[in-house]
């Protein structure tokens, strides 16, 4: 099924409906869509991206209900993650006189993923392409989410088709329509929960470029937004758009911040009972503390709380010569942040070996966070002296989050 937007405008992708989890870790409660649009003009035909491949069979048939392969003159890869390149090989086979309209870090993606010659245009942010009545103008935006992505705007029809940007894993059996106009109150509610989600999960650790692309993208009027997942926004796009540009600002927000959360596991309240005592050094210093218990604490609130942290400082015990699993979860989990250059520090209590603190310092290091100061390590249970030692390490570090 295909469904016409605007004129000449035609939205020509696939539903994938019984889709549960997306790129391993994000799960579509709603499933999703792969949507490809294309443009017809007095002069060319453009695509904008295709499919994922499994769907090609239908995405070749939906295709051709509204253009002829061979009557396609450019296909726009916006970005080459599979679920929209995956069906590129298979367009040019069919028409290799297509020329491919990409970013300049998408050249290497493409040649890896196609292994073949092919007639590319690499554009700048400002180039256009005169289709012939419609013009469409494209802007450069990397890392939303992928280094490769880039957008493309059609003036006549003031369409930003904005790749990953603005996406939703949704899709609804209950319409046909691609529009979000035509949801209902409560499936629209479903929709920009899966909205939100989408962000949260994959273009959150982009706040710093999201703000840059927005810059460039402020000077357009937006009456649609056709993003590469989920509906089409023709009602209320500006609404959207604003919601990211608030959640981007939390990149601003998290620069001036003087604030750190604390993330501990404890088994048996050694570690904890440090804790207290780096929390009170590091309030003394100035520094506005959140502490979360692994056993307890809701992961989401846990990230949400790094997200606007200056620094992190995990508190960890030693189990079977490991840092217990909470604490590898929180780290995993800080794969939707990006935490890269992030201040941090590690303490804990251990019996005889400690690897657990050595192990949690490695992590921080491969997730690239900033390792502040030596480890505050204490055996078994902390003494009086230990404890006001843990307090004079927090203080130290406080200052160290402020500088
Ligand atoms: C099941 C279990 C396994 C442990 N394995 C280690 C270990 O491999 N190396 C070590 O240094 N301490 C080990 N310990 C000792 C704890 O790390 C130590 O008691 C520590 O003080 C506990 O701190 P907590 O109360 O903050 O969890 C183990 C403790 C338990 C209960």
């Amino acid at each position: 099924m295909t469904q016409k937007i605007a004129n000449d405008v035609y939205w020509v992708g696939v539903r994938d409906a019984s889709l549960v989890v997306f790129d391993i870790v994000v799960p579509t409660e709603h499933g999703t869509t792969y949507n490809s649009y294309l443009i017809k003009g007095e002069k060319h035909n453009v695509l904008l991206d295709t499919s994922k491949k499994d769907f090609s069979e239908t995405y070749f048939a939906n295709l051709e209900e509204i253009c002829p392969v061979k009557e396609i003159d450019y296909v726009v890869v916006h970005h080459t993650e599979p679920d929209h390149s995956g069906a590129l090989k298979e367009l040019l086979q069919r028409n290799p006189d297509i020329t491919v309209i990409h970013s300049r870090p998408c050249r290497k993606f493409l040649d890896n993923l196609l292994n073949q010659d092919f007639k590319s245009w690499v554009i700048s942010s400002g180039d256009t392409l005169d289709l012939g009545g419609k013009t469409l103008k494209f802007f450069v935006t990397p890392f939303l989410h992928w280094p490769d992505t880039m957008m493309s705007y059609l003036e006549e029809e003031q369409i930003l088709f904005s790749c990953d940007f603005m996406g939703a894993h949704y899709t609804t059996e209950k319409t046909d329509s691609i529009l979000n106009s035509a949801l209902s109150e409560e499936d629209h509610k479903d929709m920009v929960e899966a909205f939100e989600f989408y962000y949260s999960m994959i273009m959150r650790p982009y706040n710093e470029h999201i703000l840059k692309a927005i810059k460039m993208l402020d000077e357009l009027e937006i009456r649609m937004v056709a993003p590469s997942h989920g509906m089409v926004m023709d009602k209320n796009p500006q609404q959207f758009y604003e919601w990211y540009r608030e959640k981007a600002n939390n990149y601003l927000v998290r620069l001036q911040s003087k604030r750190a959360t604390i993330v501990y596991a404890s088994a048996y309240g050694n570690t904890a009972r440090v804790m207290e005592f780096v929390r009170e050094g590091m309030e003394d210093a100035g520094v506005e503390v959140d502490v979360f218990d692994t056993s307890s604490a809701p992961m989401e609130q846990i990230i949400n709380s790094i997200e606007l942290a200056s620094a992190v400082v995990f508190g960890t015990s030693t189990i079977n010569a490991k840092a217990p699993e909470p604490i590898f979860s929180v780290i995993a989990n800080l794969v939707v942040l990006n935490v890269s250059g992030r201040k941090a520090a590690v303490f804990g209590s251990f019996g005889w070996s400690g690897e657990g603190i050595t192990m949690c310092e490695d992590l921080c290091r491969a997730m690239h966070m900033k390792l502040e100061q030596e480890p505050f390590r204490v055996q078994m249970t902390p003494s009086d002296e230990q404890l006001d030692q843990a307090r004079e390490w927090g203080y130290g570090l406080g200052l160290k989050v402020l500088g």
